[in-house]
Formats: C-alpha cells, sequence, structure tokens
C-alpha cells in the first residue's frame, strides 16, 4: 500500500517508515515540523506527533478520504469526539500502545480488577528523556482498566523505549505486572497490524484491541 505518515521525520515516524518499506509498501506522502512531502496521495495516514497537530492529520484525512491510523498520546476529549465523528467516513484505530504485549497486560488487569479491593496499587512508568507527555498515554489506559483512581509515577531515563509496571501489594504479598518494549519495532509491528486490518473497512472507530 501507499502510506503517509504525520511525523515521518520522528523517532516513531522512522520506524514505521523503515518496516513499511521492508514489506514493499511504499511511502509516498509525509508530514511534520517543516511542511509536507508530496510524492502522490496516500491511501492511509498513520499519525505519531503530537496533539497540537491532529486538526491539521484531521483535514488530510478528509482531504484524502483514507483510513486513519493514530497512535500520537495525550489527545483530548475533544480530539477523541472529533476522531469518532471522522470514522462515520473512514475507519480510524486509535491507541496509546500498539504493542501485543499491552494487550495481554489490560487482559490481565481485566481479570485482576474485582479481585484486589483493598490492596495498595500503584503504576510506574518509565521513558526515554525525549517524550514530551507525562504520564504516559498507556499508564492512563491501564489505571482507566482499573477503573480506580491510582498514582502514577513518571520516569525519564535515558532511551527507554517503554517500560509500564502495575504493582498490588497488600499486608502479606506483592504481585506485579510488568511490560518492556525491548526497541519501537514493537508498536511499528502493531501499526502494520491496524494498517492490513483496515484495508477492507469502509468506515468505523477502533482500537487496537479490535485489530488483534
Ligand atoms: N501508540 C503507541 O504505540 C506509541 C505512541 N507514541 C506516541 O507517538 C508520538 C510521537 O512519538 P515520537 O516519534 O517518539 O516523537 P518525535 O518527537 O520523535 O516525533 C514527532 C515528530 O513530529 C514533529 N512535529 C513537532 N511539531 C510539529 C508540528 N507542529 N507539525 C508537524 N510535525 C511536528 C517532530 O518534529 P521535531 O522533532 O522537529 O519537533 C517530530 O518529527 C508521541 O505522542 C508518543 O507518545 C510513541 C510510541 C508508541
Ligand atoms: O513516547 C513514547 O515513546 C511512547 N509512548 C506511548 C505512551 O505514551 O504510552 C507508548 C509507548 O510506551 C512509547
Amino acid at each position: 500500500m501507499k502510506i503517509g505518515i504525520v511525523g515521518y521525520k520522528g523517532r516513531m515516524g522512522k520506524e514505521i517508515k523503515d518496516l513499511f518499506e521492508e514489506k514493499n509498501h511504499e511511502f509516498v506522502w509525509g508530514y511534520d515540523k517543516d511542511g509536507e512531502y508530496f510524492q502522490e496521495p496516500p491511501q492511509i495516514i498513520i499519525d505519531f506527533s503530537l496533539p497540537e497537530v491532529f486538526e491539521k492529520t484531521e483535514d488530510y484525512v478528509k482531504k484524502f478520504k483514507v483510513p486513519l491510523i493514530i497512535g500520537t498520546t495525550g489527545l483530548r476529549d475533544e480530539q477523541i469526539e472529533a476522531l469518532k465523528a471522522l470514522a462515520k467516513d473512514v475507519p480510524v484505530v486509535q491507541s496509546y500502545n500498539f504493542s501485543i504485549g499491552i494487550q495481554l497486560f489490560l487482559k490481565m488487569v481485566d481479570f485482576l480488577k474485582d479481585k484486589i479491593d483493598g490492596w495498595d496499587i500503584e503504576i510506574v512508568e518509565t521513558h526515554h528523556r525525549f517524550k514530551k507527555d507525562k504520564p504516559s498515554g498507556t499508564a492512563k489506559m491501564i489505571k482507566e482498566s482499573l477503573d480506580k483512581d491510582v498514582p502514577i509515577s513518571s520516569l525519564r531515563l535515558g532511551n527507554v523505549a517503554g517500560d509500564h509496571v502495575l504493582y498490588m501489594a497488600n499486608l502479606g504479598e506483592v504481585l506485579s505486572i510488568s511490560h518492556r518494549a525491548l526497541s519501537r519495532r514493537a508498536f511499528a509491528e502493531g501499526v502494520l497490524k491496524s494498517a492490513e486490518f483496515v484495508t477492507n473497512k469502509k468506515n468505523g472507530y477502533f482500537t487496537f484491541t479490535d485489530v488483534i
């Protein structure tokens, strides 16, 4: 397929471009801080950028009338609503984490959440020093799936691709679930799966849970 990437010069943008090209897809369009790269219209747009770029992405998706895969974190409630409105016309896949491991993590949380009443529960996330948002989108997803107001601690260290740990403790024991992305490739592979998933869809709002 012919792909377009918003944030194509960024860490995730480059990883996604490399993976798709390895799989014989073609990068034909991009948007980044210094403007537009245009070779030909894309058949899909992938956005890994910043919340402030969202309205540009929305305009381009409408212009090209193509599916959108969006992994940008820190989106505001009204931007999520705008995505749902967009999904009436084109397929949209939105997730704050495109790794398979975090999907399994969320399933474990779902299994545990009604069995840990009265336990101390905390989330710790660690990311590279360049990450702009805090806490991570994934930590927020984990908190949301617990249905509890749990504290999140954020560490910004070196070049860590993405670590999330959920700690649960009573007076006698500590239980934890931990996920470590060893590189950004894990997220890019989830994006590729999502792109394949939307090819036969006309419209609809999906998360990565729907994809796998
Ligand atoms: N859902 C998931 O699985 C994952 C989500 N993410 C999320 O993806 C997003 C991108 O992460 P990452 O690739 O590390 O970030 P980067 O900062 O490396 O990439 C973002 C890109 O967007 C560019 N940019 C900045 N401002 C603008 C602007 N106004 N208009 C257009 N482009 C702009 C940046 O340019 P410049 O560098 O010059 O500022 C950069 O090239 C983040 O929200 C992150 O949390 C990351 C990994 C996985
Ligand atoms: O910015 C990153 O790098 C990451 N962001 C996502 C998040 O905020 O949860 C996903 C992943 O952990 C990497």
